[in-house]
């Protein structure tokens, strides 16, 4: 692998989203956030901004945010949600929505997310729905928001009913994608993360995946040069594919490679940390790549080499292995129904060839899909 971003000689690198008049910026570097104010000072009117965060990135990582804010006199205020999937509610909306009201906003008002995908998809849809959308900024704090959930304009919450399911497209006006900060990560977030990372591999960059293969403990224990490029590559990937097709209307779908099952999974567990987002994806990508094996599409011996290298990191490759779920295939499948790939009643998949060649098709075969899954929840 050859990158750029391994011999820049700059600070940061970046990195332009083409989306016509949404088009932004992703800077990635270390110690972006000491200089907060300078890289955000574009889109900050007299209104101010409102930090939406988590509890636990709050603590760590606002007040450095804060006092670059400080330093530049723009005038701040901040809302700290409970850190974790059960942010991405209808109750935790409600709650962030209704105290930036009390607070008093404009439609110059800024919002910036500072956190993980779960502050970043929650706080774009606060930025989405407030005044009927205000600007945003993503400053992802966690491997998985810095390669995949800020960008985009993907924002929304969980519904009973499952993932994701309320929300709207509202692209950020910048990223700020700041590598130091995950150094204070913890281990199990950053493989969540890393299965995101795998995920572009898989897609339609097989030589992405090799260098994986020889780099991954780099990229999850230092804040060095392989973790800059594996945040480069995913995030030039992820901004490839929405400048083709920002609203998912087809080749946006291979994003979703994995998460068809994944998501399932994840409703099933009532979201919350007994199976991370990553976690559930790095299974849902296995299950993919099984039964497209089974159908005789992809050589069976990619799956293996998938599963040796999530595994080879400490990531769960099958269900089975998520504490105290006796996993009911049915209500899996039902799920599945309520994915936001369906068409006329019936599921676009994201299918594989293997390692670099997803591709989308209804053509699945349910039987062997639902064998699949029944090998992956009782293995
Ligand atoms: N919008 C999209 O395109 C998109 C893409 C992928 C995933 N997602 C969504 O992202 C969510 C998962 O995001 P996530 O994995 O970042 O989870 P998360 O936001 O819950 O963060 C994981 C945990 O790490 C903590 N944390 C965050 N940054 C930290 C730091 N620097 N140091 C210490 N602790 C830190 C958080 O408080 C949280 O407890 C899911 O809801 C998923 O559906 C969205
Ligand atoms: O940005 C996309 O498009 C993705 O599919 C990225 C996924 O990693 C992410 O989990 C996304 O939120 C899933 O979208 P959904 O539309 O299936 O809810
Ligand atoms: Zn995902």
């Amino acid at each position: 692998m050859t990158n750029q971003a391994l011999s820049s000689p700059t600070n940061h690198d970046i990195l332009r989203v083409e989306l016509g008049p949404r088009s932004y910026d992703i800077l990635v570097g270390s110690n972006l956030l000491a200089n907060t104010a300078s890289h955000i000072a574009p889109f900050v009117r007299k209104a101010g901004v409102i930090v939406i965060s988590d509890a636990t990135v709050a603590g760590k990582h606002l007040p450095t945010v804060l006092a670059s804010l400080d330093s530049a006199g723009i005038a701040h205020r901040q809302v700290i949600v409970p850190a974790g999937e059960k942010s991405k509610s209808f109750a935790v909306f409600e709650d962030v929505i209704e105290q930036i009201l009390a607070m008093g906003i404009e439609r110059s008002t800024l919002i910036i997310a500072l956190g993980g995908g779960v502050v970043g998809d929650l706080a774009g849809y606060v930025a989405a729905s407030l005044l009927r959308g205000l600007d945003f900024v993503q400053i992802p704090t966690t491997l998985l928001s810095q390669v995949d959930s800020s960008v985009g304009g993907k924002t929304g919450i969980n519904s009973k009913s499952g993932k994701n399911l309320v929300g709207a497209f509202h692209q950020p006006r910048l990223v700020l994608a700041d590598t130091a900060v995950l150094d204070t990560l913890p281990r199990r977030e950053m493989q969540a993360g890393y299965a995101e990372v795998v995920k572009y591999g898989l897609i339609d960059d097989p030589e992405f995946f090799d260098w994986l293969e020889k780099n991954a403990e780099a990229i999850l224990n230092n804040d060095g040069p392989e973790r800059r490029a594996a945040v480069m590559r995913s995030c030039a990937a992820k901004a490839r594919i929405v400048s083709q097709d920002e609203r998912e209307s087809g080749k946006r779908a291979l994003l979703n490679l994995g998460h068809t099952f994944g998501h399932a999974l994840e409703a099933e567990t009532g979201y919350g940390a007994k199976l991370l987002h990553g976690e559930a994806v790095a299974m849902g990508m296995v299950i993919a790549h099984d039964v497209c094996g089974a159908m005789g599409m992809a050589p069976g011996g990619e799956k293996d080499r998938i599963v040796n290298h999530l595994k080879s990191v400490g990531l769960p490759v099958v269900a089975s292995e998520v504490p105290g779920m006796h996993w009911d295939i049915d209500r899996l499948i039902g799920h599945m129904s309520r994915d936001k790939k369906v068409r006329d009643g019936e599921i676009t998949f994201v299918m594989t060839r293997g390692i670099g060649k997803a591709f989308t098709s209804k053509a699945m075969d349910v039987d062997k899909m639902r064998a699949a899954i029944t090998r992956s929840c009782r293995a």
